[in-house]
């Protein structure tokens, strides 16, 4: 009880940003005030000497100020938080999670430090490409040893290209240099599979249709002798049918076959959305997620907790600012300061039932009108719905009946990207989708 009672997160106001931030707003204003007052004094001067590039010049005058004006909500408010994830309720009290994810981060997603049977990872493979699947099985193999090894260890770097590509070391432990010699090599083992792979061929000549192909890696706890094994959160790739007769509606289309497959299989309440070209750099931001969610006193209102991007081996004369420091480090502040910042598509913890849309009422007609007319994926919206894919009977049946959602005829008549799930109609799915949920 006493843990419940203490704040899971808090902020801190930049007060000095702010005085900063205000002033300049104040003087600029000042100076604009001025600016108009000067051209509109020329309007009543006679006579009136060349009108036409003067108006010109203060429509745009004009135009600049009000997109000037517009940004002042970004330094209007800065703040920063902090989280307290040791105050969390323990692990068998924490909600299950869902990755939903591109090719790249299943290793670093697999290795968050979250009870692992509250992790499940779907991978999607919108190419349907031979190589992701062997990919997957290979990355699966490894992740046997990377994963204890990180856990054991409290690695902080859970992407191992980061990791081995860090010059920082600790000599002095000889053991575990022992230890992360092998595991190196069983990375470089691993790589070269890939590389092999890759060089054998693939996809050249891309298929015109490409067909459903779903696949689950889910280890049991003991291993053939008996002896107990590291438990590992389950991995599903999804490879969704694609023809040209129907959208896929590229990254939106993905994201909502990953969001109907994990709500038949697995159905946990939170999505962590991870692009293929992003990782996990923080082992814990599951936890610290949870520390937003799981407060009584804002996640009724709260849709989704964004973490920024950040950008790695980016070269030190960045001079397009391809780290998007003005975004990230700067306006996303002061936009959660106001009411949160916009979605940005990629490191988000999302509340399953926020992309469900909040108006549908639980009932069956209405329900089929909004999801479709899979009766299992009827049970998702449903609070506390936990299906078991545990049960070997009841998997094959339901790998077929996520068959039929993955299909590109699945969404033919149900709103899906119309008013459930991640918008269409726009290449920025995240953008959309961001502010649909701020007005929700
Ligand atoms: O047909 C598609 C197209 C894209 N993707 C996935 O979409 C993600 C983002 O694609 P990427 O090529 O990395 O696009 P960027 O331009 O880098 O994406 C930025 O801009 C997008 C649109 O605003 C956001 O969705 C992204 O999160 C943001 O990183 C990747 O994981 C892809 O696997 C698909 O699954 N299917
Ligand atoms: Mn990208």
């Amino acid at each position: 009880m006493e843990e419940c009672s203490l704040p899971l997160h808090s902020n801190q106001v930049h007060k000095l940003s702010i005085i900063i931030n205000r002033s300049h707003a104040l003087l600029h204003c000042i100076a604009i005030t001025f600016l108009i007052c000067y051209r509109l004094s020329f309007l009543f001067q006679q006579p009136k000497t060349s009108l036409l590039p003067w108006l010109l010049v203060f429509a745009a005058e004009l135009l600049l100020s009000f997109k000037w004006f517009l940004g002042i909500a970004y330094g209007w408010r800065p703040i920063s938080r902090t989280v307290f994830p040791e105050r969390l309720p323990e692990d068998d009290k924490l909600p299950a999670n869902d990755v939903l994810e591109g090719t790249n981060t299943v290793l670093s997603a697999r290795a968050l430090d979250y009870p692992p049977q509250k992790l499940n990872v779907y991978l999607s493979d919108d190419g349907g490409s031979s190589i992701t699947l062997l990919g997957m099985r290979a990355v699966s193999k490894f992740a046997r040893w990377w994963l204890p090894f990180c856990k054991t260890h409290g690695i902080k770097t859970i992407c191992p290209d980061a990791y081995f590509s860090c010059l920082e070391e600790d000599y002095s432990d000889l053991e575990f240099l022992a230890e992360k010699q092998e595991i190196q090599e069983n990375y470089e083992l691993f790589r070269e599979e890939i590389i092999k792979a890759r060089a054998k061929g693939g996809n050249v000549d891309k298929p015109t249709a490409i067909y459903i192909y779903i696949y689950v890696i889910q280890e049991n706890d003991n291993d053939a002798n008996g002896d107990h094994i590291y438990k590992m959160p389950r991995l599903v790739y999804v490879s969704r049918e694609k023809r040209h007769s129907h959208s896929h509606h590229f990254k939106a289309g993905a994201l909502n076959v990953l969001l109907r497959v994990s709500g038949l299989m697995s159905n946990s309440p939170y999505i962590l959305a991870l692009d293929c070209d992003m990782y996990c750099n923080d082992p814990t931001s599951a936890k610290q997620a949870m520390c937003f969610h799981l407060d009584p006193n804002i996640s009724p209102s709260l849709a989704f907790v964004q973490f920024p991007q950040r950008f790695r081996n980016i070269c030190n004369n960045d001079i397009y600012d391809s780290i998007i420091r003005s975004m990230f480090w700067i306006r996303w502040y002061g936009l959660d300061g106001l009411r949160g910042p916009v979605l940005s598509g990629t490191n988000f913890y999302m509340k399953r039932k926020s992309l469900y849309n909040y108006s549908i009422h639980e009932d069956l007609t209405e329900l089929k009108k909004y999801f479709g007319t899979s009766n299992e994926l009827l049970k998702s919206p449903l609070a506390h719905y936990m299906p078991s894919i545990d049960n070997r009977d009841s998997s094959s049946t339901l790998l077929q009946e996520a068959k039929v959602l993955a299909s590109c005829a699945y969404e033919n008549n149900p709103k899906w990207g119309e008013e459930v799930g991640f918008r269409y109609h726009s290449l920025v799915e995240d953008y959309f989708t961001g502010f649909i949920l701020h007005c929700q």
